[in-house]
């Protein structure tokens, strides 16, 4: 493709900015920017002053600011947008600006991409105009049908794909879309068979069907390619029927075919649905960059082009920056927009050629809404024939009836799915993520069964000598140490790594936390206890310890409410920590003090009053005395010797270690209430941690 073609090659050799901070350059064509003033003091040409677009072939009745359906309004639009927020040098603390007043809108059918260099602040203006900036400082006015955005509704009509694709590895394509579906589909509005349609028409759309039975895959486990992987996390944004999609650099990490691939699927689906779709992307080819319909240019924060590329490149001409004939366009915006660090000299006169450029297009005056009219509403009639022949040929139209899908959304805020039908989902996914997770399941049932042969062999067949008294004591602190151990570490990995999807699914609102949270419990918690029950009855009746059926079931009741408290602070750790890293070293700090005052290490009832506290917080310390109190209860040992010291009966122990202080009954109730405890904490610091704080103006 050659949108410039028919005018003069200018420089070939060398990158248009080193070319354009040559000041002392030949070039006759560059002659008026001999120097940094006269760069700066070149009157403006007539086209400055009532910047005209070249005319594209639309219809009549949009170049009137009318579609076919009606006057033409912006589904999003912005006005002076600015953002700063406080940076820190050294010991000084200061306000710096990211975007300087960026207006703009986009209309439906419209495809627009966010372009600049590095640092240019593309991905900021993006994450403003989706509603997902947190922190800083933002005014301006963003606008969403005309109206201020109400962020419940704004956020469940817009869908965001972020640079990051963040998806269950062990799902497959079909199922990640069909649970985003069942997710975020009401039951009242969509039947199952209408989901599923939906799901398959995404998956024919993204060109996914060939794969819907692959895994996501991740850096251990193979799966769908790069490419795919970025159209899944699209087609989940899609499966809702947004007004809206926004992309955070959708290309990056892919080859030139995928990336361009991406960019016109979501060009064709931008248009055969009349949604509109914002993107931000790094450097796109000449293919691409005729995929948008218009571009907004940013450098440093200001807005210096939002037009059709055609018209970037004969604006930047106007402006004695001509498009070198064998160039990229795409290429050359980004080097006339960068700052060039070479030497001091090259970066002042790059700062001043864009303080230039963002200064004629504001001075341009050119009213933003009078380009767009060319493009709203285009989708059913695209304006350029080789758009539209290639949008025919690779889109798989869909008539918005057969499948129900909208161009226009209600005002009234979505609702939700129903709450007992949100925890079953999220289960449902937990129970495949977690079933398929075999480094995970393996890592489980080898702890059972490692822990079950080594205390097994350790304590096996204890009797009833004096001798079997540390032993026992023993075996229930080596119980309580390993069972707390084994479920923190299994259960803080697989927790954050759902954790990590959650964050980013909570900006589209797509479940509620309650029931995030509830389906890790309904899911982790009879695995955590199924499997602390195989080496706990395997240790028990190899130790020999008390065999009625009474004290079994006290014991394995008192050790399973330990199971459940563990998994409650567990996830407290895990919703409250912010990284894994630090939650495991927070974990382990927990077990160790668990550990300390859990009354084997040292006497219960001879720790200094200061200290003594600590214990009644432990749930360790309460299992543990439940536990020996129930083995030790009515026991009759044997003294060989009978010099005095021996012990004959079990609750002479109990009284000797002072794990006294509770009944049995006492112990298993204090477990529970800590349980239940540990697991409201948990679910609170989720929802405090996991709120988002995004800005809206
Ligand atoms: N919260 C923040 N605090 C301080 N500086 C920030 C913050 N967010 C962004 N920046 C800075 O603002 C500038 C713009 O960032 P942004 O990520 O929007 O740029 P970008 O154009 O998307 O860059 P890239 O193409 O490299 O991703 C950068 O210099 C970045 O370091």
């Amino acid at each position: 493709m050659n949108i410039h073609s028919g005018r003069q090659l200018v420089v070939t050799s060398s990158s248009t900015s080193s070319r354009l901070d040559s000041i002392s350059s030949t070039n006759s064509s560059q002659q008026q920017f001999g120097s940094t003033r006269d760069f700066m003091e070149q009157p403006l040409s007539p086209i400055d002053a009532g910047y005209q677009t070249t005319p594209e072939p639309y219809d009549e009745a949009t170049k009137n600011g009318y579609g076919s359906k009606g006057p033409l309004a912006p589904l999003l639009s912005w006005e002076n947008v600015t953002y700063s927020v406080r940076v820190k040098d050294k010991e000084k603390s200061s306000m710096r600006t990211l975007l300087h007043g960026i207006s703009g809108e986009v209309y439906p059918g419209e495809v627009i991409g966010l372009l600049g260099p590095s640092g240019a602040g593309k991905t900021t203006l993006l994450n403003i105009l989706a509603g997902r900036i947190e922190g800083g400082v933002l005014n301006g006015k963003v606008q969403f049908r005309g109206k201020k955005r109400v962020p419940g509704i704004f956020k469940r009509r817009v869908a965001y794909v972020e640079q990051e694709d963040v998806m269950f590895p062990m799902l497959t394509v079909e199922e990640t879309i069909m649970f985003a579906a069942k997710l975020r589909l009401t039951d009242k509005k969509y039947s199952q068979l209408q989901k599923v349609e939906r799901v398959a028409s995404v998956m024919q759309q993204l060109r996914l069907s060939h794969v819907k039975g692959s895994k996501i895959g991740d850096a251990l486990n193979r799966g769908v390619s790069g490419g795919e992987r970025k159209r899944v996390s699209i087609g989940v944004g899609l499966v809702t029927d947004p007004d809206m999609i926004v992309l955070d650099e959708p290309t990056s990490g892919l080859d030139s075919n995928s990336a361009e691939m991406v960019v016109e699927l979501v060009r064709d689906i931008t248009r055969s649905r009349g949604i509109a779709s914002v993107m931000t992307v790094h450097q796109p080819n000449a293919n691409m960059l005729n995929c948008f319909d218009r571009i907004l240019l940013l450098s440093q924060g200001h807005l210096v082009f939002f037009g059709s590329s055609n018209e970037a490149i004969e604006y930047f001409e106007s402006k004695g920056f001509p498009c070198p004939l064998r160039q990229n366009p795409a290429d050359f915006f980004i080097d006339i927009m960068s700052l060039n660090n070479r030497s001091p000299h090259d970066l002042e006169l790059s700062r001043r050629r864009i303080e230039f450029l963002s200064q004629s297009f504001s001075e341009s005056k050119q009213p933003t809404a009078k380009l767009s009219l060319s493009y709203g509403g285009l989708y059913e009639q695209p304006f350029n024939p080789t758009t539209l022949a290639t949008a025919n040929a690779s889109a798989i139209r869909l008539a918005p009836s057969a499948a129900g899908w909208g161009t226009t959304a209600d005002e009234t805020p979505p609702q939700r799915a129903n709450w007992l039908f949100e925890v079953k989902t999220l289960a449902q996914r937990d129970v495949i993520t977690t079933v398929r997770h075999f480094t995970f399941l393996s890592a489980v049932g080898l702890n059972s069964i490692s822990v079950l042969l080594l205390l097994g062999l350790l304590f096996y067949k204890l009797g009833h000598e004096i001798e079997s008294i540390q032993n026992r004591i023993g075996l229930f602190f080596a119980l309580t140490l390993n069972s707390t151990y084994g479920v923190m570490s299994h259960y803080l990995y697989v927790y954050y790594k759902a954790k990590d999807i959650m964050l980013s699914e909570r900006g589209s609102g797509s479940y509620r936390m309650s029931t995030f949270y509830l389906a890790k419990v309904v899911v982790y918690l009879p695995l955590a206890v199924f499997s602390s029950w195989v080496y706990f009855l395997g240790i028990y009746f190899m130790a020999g310890l008390q065999s009625g059926a009474t004290k079994v079931l006290t014991s394995l009741s008192l050790f399973t409410v330990l199971i459940v408290v563990t998994l409650g602070v567990t996830l407290l750790v895990g919703s409250f920590v912010d990284t894994y890293d630090l939650a495991s070293v927070v974990s382990a700090l927990a077990i160790t003090t668990w550990v300390i005052f859990g009354g084997h290490l040292a006497n219960a009832g001879d720790l200094l009053p200061a200290i003594r506290w600590m214990q009644f917080i432990s749930p360790a310390f309460y299992i543990y005395e439940g536990m020996v109190r129930t083995e030790f209860g009515g026991l009759q040992l044997h003294c060989r010797a009978n010099n005095g010291l021996c012990m004959a009966r079990g609750d002479d122990v109990i009284k000797l270690y002072k794990l006294d202080q509770f009944t049995v009954g006492q112990c298993a109730l204090i477990g529970v209430g800590m349980a239940v405890l540990y697991n409201l904490f948990a679910y609170m610091s989720l929802r405090w941690k996991a709120k988002p704080r995004y800005l809206w103006i």
